[in-house]
């Protein structure tokens, strides 16, 4: 289950190359390029409205761009031109997990059950697509024990464990949010997208995401995109963070040159940009204070 981290490459995973997405009269993403590494927690933020939920989307083959190519190369080099692919060949083929900004789950399965429902395609292919073989075939007795063993796996990393035979839609609002993301694990992703993960948490809940995805990222070298307002977790966990305001790229770069980019920063506070200096200043007498800002 452990991912060799020396075998780990910093090639991207993810190129979006000129991106477009209009809505009617309404350019939401425009011309918008970044790359995300092999390995790496890169995270999408920008204000509300920016185009963030909808490169999500092109991503994740909910919407289909106006222009632009999506490339996903898996760790085997096999590559994906995502824009092309429906969405169930992007989960299935191209290994790209999401969760949403809403839960989605099954409330009235247990936690232990959404784990295996999430393993089915692998599950239905053991059993060669036949009833005889979900009873006869061993290799759909082998997959289905297979499956409840990665299923605990990730329960148990989720902190979900205690849990495991609870109605889903019992447990708390964090533990769901780690539910989401353990089930999308037990889909074994080369790519996991997560819409928000940090959204309505606590910070005990916020601060055990923050834990389960680090160690996603140390244990299995899955490649995280996530796009989140809370920036707390993004200065916290990312390697690389990108800003979109207006559907435009405004910054790419480490979570320390971000959170000091001038036009970050004024993006933020819609400040104008003359301003930013003296905000910039304002900021960091904050920062050493407190040890620690957010733009
Ligand atoms: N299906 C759609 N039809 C029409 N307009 C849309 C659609 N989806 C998004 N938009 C518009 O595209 C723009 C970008 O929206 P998007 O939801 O991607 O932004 P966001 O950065 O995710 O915002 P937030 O942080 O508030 O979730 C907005 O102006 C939005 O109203």
């Amino acid at each position: 289950m452990t991912f060799e981290t020396s075998t780990m490459t910093k090639d991207p995973i993810l190129k979006v190359e000129h991106l477009s997405m209009r809505f009617g009269g309404l350019m939401a993403i425009n011309d918008f390029s970044f790359e995300a590494a092999r390995g790496d927690i890169t995270a999408l933020i920008g204000p509300n409205g920016a185009g963030k939920t909808t490169v999500f989307n092109c991503i994740t083959g909910f919407y289909k761009p106006t222009m632009g190519m999506i490339t996903l190369r898996q760790r085997s080099g096999k590559e994906y031109l995502l824009e092309r692919l429906p969405d169930f060949e992007i989960t299935k083929q191209a290994k790209v997990a999401r969760t949403f900004q809403n839960i989605r789950m099954f409330s009235g399965l247990t936690v232990l059950e959404n784990l295996l429902v999430a393993q089915h395609n692998k599950l239905m292919q053991a059993s060669g697509y036949t009833l005889l073989g979900l009873f006869g075939f061993p290799a759909y007795r082998q997959a289905s024990k297979e499956s409840i063993e990665l299923a605990r796996h990730w329960l148990e990393k989720a902190s979900l464990i205690d849990r495991a035979d609870d109605p889903a839609g019992d447990l708390p609002y964090g533990a769901q949010r780690r539910l989401e993301i353990a089930r999308a694990m037990c889909t074994g992703p080369e790519l996991l997208c997560l819409d928000e993960p940090a959204a309505g948490l606590n910070p005990r809940e916020s601060l055990a995401l923050n834990q389960l995805l680090q160690e996603i990222r140390r244990d299995t070298g899955t490649s995280i995109l996530l796009i989140e307002h809370d920036m707390s977790v993004v200065m916290e966990i990312s390697d690389h963070v990108v800003v979109l305001e207006y559907g435009q790229k405004i910054s790419d770069g480490n979570p320390d040159f971000v959170k000091h980019d001038p036009k970050v920063i004024a993006a933020y506070l819609g400040v104008e940009d003359e301003e930013v200096e003296e905000v910039i200043e304002e900021i960091e007498e904050i920062e050493s204070e407190q040890g620690g800002i957010n733009p």
